[in-house]
């Protein structure tokens, strides 16, 4: 029987994967951190990488430059967004594929078994580096299907537009306007999109993900003293701004995960039988949470609570305190002026200046309460609404066949509780389905020390979206 274009491309794949993970190597080697001026110009750099890998593919592209920002006091220029076509047959379907070239930070002394900008291979072939699975990895997989395609000497069966941004782990700055100002123009002709950023939910089994949370970040800033104070000479005499800091986020959310600010749980959608149905069935165990975390701390013993909690209801995460004393030793210091750093990851029907009026009021009242002569202030510097798509669409359907070809198993339907901005910006602004189709596994320790993209998952990956446009292309688009 003759061999066809997709087992031809599966088969390339396979015979390629030291190429992929050299790639991969490179990429990660570039810190491309969004969150710190000291690194903007790596992110730049990373843009610059892609735009050379679009350069050597023919893929016509432009690197948008979406003005500047404001960080730490300082006006910075923003990354720029990558935009790319690769094909414009007005008789095959238009993809539009969407990624980040930016990571969260990463420091050795964070605990990293090894350099986080060294791509580290363990005997088991898991490919360790910051950004490997979010989303160095699934990004590159889209560059890795074209190549495939041309030394083949085969068409891809679908044009592609392609949209890579460096902000995602800071906000998205300038892409929402990006999006609204292009729809009609770049944008025009976009038949679905597709995102690979996020995971499956354990470590065997693939997924199809139709949601996320949104998310509010604040900055909740305590200041008094004009300057860093000794604690034997003025402690014990003045408000102490970190005393202050830590009683307040300590009035933010109980250990067992209650959010504890007044009205914020008023618009969650009410859970329906027929959704709640739905999580018993989902492929998921205890344990592989257990592993995923390394501690069994979890807080529901159920898999279907755990993953209403993780999917359908809001969280509170207290992430760190900025200006507070942190280093080994026992330095005795007041800090003069400390920021602390919280997220709430919001659900359907949460709105997030609602949340940002709420947490903004009780905070303000509970300082009130404590009769301190410090300052305080809270800010909201970046959200992110919730999504929810149709994963009836033949868009998810597509996604289900590829699946099975690559994997031989249906996939699960998931959410996820992690947040994409730009997933409801695309749904609404360019009026398509958004589907996310993930690469990489739920161990994988996105944000976390260690992460890392098992090898084999970067070549099933790569497999698993090269067969999805296949499938996008074969099915009755209605
Ligand atoms: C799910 C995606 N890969 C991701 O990690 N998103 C981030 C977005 C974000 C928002 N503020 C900072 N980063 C996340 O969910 O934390
Ligand atoms: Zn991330
Ligand atoms: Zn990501």
């Amino acid at each position: 029987m003759a061999t066809t274009n997709l087992e031809k491309f599966l088969e390339y794949v396979e015979n390629n994967q030291e190429h992929y993970v050299q790639r991969l190597r490179e990429a990660v080697a570039i810190p491309s951190v969004s969150s710190d001026a000291a690194y903007r110009e790596h992110v730049f750099k990373m843009g610059e990488y892609l735009g050379k890998l679009c350069e050597s593919l023919g893929i016509s592209y432009e690197a948008r430059d979406v003005g500047t920002q404001e960080l730490d006091g300082k006006t910075l220029q923003l990354p720029p967004i990558i935009l790319g076509t690769y094909g414009n047959d007005p008789n095959k379907p238009t993809i539009l594929v969407y990624g980040h070239y930016d990571v969260q930070p990463a420091l050795l002394e964070d605990g990293w078994s090894s350099d986080p900008w060294v791509l580290t291979e363990d005997s088991s072939g898991r490919l360790m580096g910051r950004g490997a699975t979010d989303d160095k990895g699934p990004v590159l997989t889209w560059f890795n299907i074209i190549e495939a395609h041309q030394k083949l000497g085969l068409e891809l069966p679908v044009n592609l537009k392609m949209c890579f941004e460096g902000m995602e782990e800071s906000g998205s700055e300038g892409l929402d306007e990006l999006i609204q100002q292009e729809a009609d123009k770049y944008f025009k002709g976009v038949d679905a999109v597709c995102i690979s950023d996020n995971y499956w939910l354990g470590i065997t089994k693939p997924c199809l993900t139709y949601g996320l949370r949104g998310i509010s970040y604040f900055k909740l800033t305590v200041s008094g003293p004009g300057k860093d104070l000794h604690s034997g000479v003025f402690g014990g005499t003045v408000y102490e701004p970190m005393t202050d800091l830590t009683y307040l986020m300590g009035k933010l959310v109980k250990p067992d995960g209650t959010l504890l600010v007044p009205g914020i749980y008023d618009n969650v959608a009410a859970l329906t039988e027929e959704e709640k149905a739905i999580y018993g069935k989902i492929d998921f165990k205890m344990h592989e949470l257990h592993a995923a975390v390394e501690s069994d701390t979890s807080i529901y013993s159920s898999e279907s609570e755990t993953l209403m909690y993780r999917w359908r209801y809001p969280s509170l995460s207290l992430h760190g305190i900025e200006g507070a004393f942190s280093a080994p030793g026992a330095k005795t210091v007041i800090p003069a002026k400390v920021h602390g750093k919280f997220s709430i990851r919001s659900v359907p029907n949460m709105d997030p200046e609602r949340i940002t009026e709420l947490v903004t009021k009780y905070l303000n009242d509970e300082f009130a309460k404590l009769g301190t002569k410090n300052k305080m202030t809270v800010e909201c510097i970046h959200g992110a609404k919730p999504w929810v798509s149709n994963p009836d669409h033949w868009n998810y359907v597509a996604a289900a066949k590829a699946t099975e070809t690559v994997f031989n198993v249906k996939p699960d339907l998931t959410r996820e509780g992690g947040s994409i901005p730009v997933t409801l910006t695309f749904q609404d602004a360019l009026n398509t389905n958004v589907l996310l189709l993930p690469v990489g596994r739920g161990d994988d320790g996105a944000h976390s020390i260690n992460e890392k993209l098992d090898k084999s998952n970067l070549v099933s990956g790569t497999k698993l979206l090269g067969a999805y446009l296949y499938e996008v292309a074969a099915i009755e688009r209605k």
